[in-house]
């Protein structure tokens, strides 16, 4: 009979070193694109990264669209589905996200959780994975249905697993990121630490950081949780052209997986100039720091 740790999901993901799952307390405090970058940046900063993001926001995946690899279709071959790699022919960035399985781009996920729970152990058991650093999981927000699902499906790599908490400076994110935080002691994840996003604004003109609204309620949340403050990031005109703008230009199944188009390509050289990225790479210096520690607790 399989041991507990030899599971389906267990094979696919052995040659995964680390997974780091996003979460939010509350929406739109910009988890996803706080996962994106984080993305990007652990492919840019660490050389010869590989690493994989999965969107598992399933009513409402916007990480293809701000990986400009939109419109894509999944390719499945004789060992399962090929994610779609958002570097090329590199093939360091491999991209998985419920928007490639829509057939057209307005559709919607209407699930209840039993399918959901379905589609996510799929994600982690039938897409080929191979060898990655780091695997970045964009979830919902809240703690939802997705979350417990992706535990319980991830439980025989439990030692791997880690999370970042985002949220913006105001009150009321940050009293939904106290329930987020609570609840991943509960599940026993460890935490990496916490972003501040949308922690004041970058000036388009002159790159100067002014604080239009409170700023410092994420690190303060860090500093009364005594969990690590990885960093904050402004609002960033720059990235909200970059990231919002990239719609499809061709049909969904127009482009095999495997095959990222120009678009991707000059997003991610572009994304390298923005006053974010800049600021970013502070942030996945001190994720790549907690790793270790984090993951030796569990181990
Ligand atoms: N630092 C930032 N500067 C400028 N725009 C930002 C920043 N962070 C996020 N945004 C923009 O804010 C919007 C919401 O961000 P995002 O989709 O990442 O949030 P979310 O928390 O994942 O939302 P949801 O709850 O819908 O999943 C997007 O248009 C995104 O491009
Ligand atoms: S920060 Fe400087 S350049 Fe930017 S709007 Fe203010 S005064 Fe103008």
């Amino acid at each position: 009979m399989a041991s507990t740790l030899d599971t389906p999901v267990a094979r696919r993901l052995r040659l995964v070193k680390h997974i780091i799952i996003v979460c939010s307390g509350k929406g739109g405090v910009g988890k996803s694109s706080v996962s994106a970058q984080l993305a990007l940046s652990l492919h840019a900063s660490t050389p010869h990264a590989r690493v994989g993001i999965l969107d598992v926001d399933l009513t409402g995946p916007s990480i293809p669209r701000m990986l400009g690899v939109n419109g894509h279709g999944v390719h499945q071959s004789s060992d399962g589905w090929v994610p779609v790699y958002a570097d090329g022919r590199d093939a360091r960035l491999a991209c998985m996200s419920v928007g490639f399985l829509l057939k057209k781009k307005d559709d919607s996920v209407v699930w209840r959780g039993p399918k959901k729970n379905a589609m996510i152990r799929q994600f982690l058991s039938d897409v080929r994975w191979g060898e990655l650093d780091y695997l970045v999981i964009d979830t919902p927000p809240g703690t939802s249905d997705e979350h417990l699902s992706l535990l319980e499906h991830m439980a025989p790599v439990h030692e791997r697993l880690s999370a970042v908490i985002v949220t913006t400076p105001q009150a009321v994110a940050l009293m939904d990121a106290i329930k987020c935080l609570s609840f991943t002691r509960t599940v026993n994840l460890p935490v990496l630490g916490v972003v501040e996003n949308m922690s004041g604004y970058v000036c388009p003109c002159c790159g100067e950081i002014s604080n239009v609204f409170s700023t410092g309620g994420g690190q303060e949340m860090a500093r009364q949780e005594s969990i690590p403050f990885l960093g904050s990031l402004p609002v960033d005109t720059e990235l909200v052209t970059l990231l919002d703008a990239a719609e499809p230009e061709e049909a969904p199944d127009a482009v095999e997986s495997g095959e990222a188009g120009q678009r991707s390509f000059e997003l991610l050289q572009r994304y390298q100039k923005t006053p974010s990225a800049a600021l970013f790479k502070n942030i996945v210096d001190a994720v790549v720091r907690t790793l270790p520690r984090v993951e030796e607790r569990l181990s």
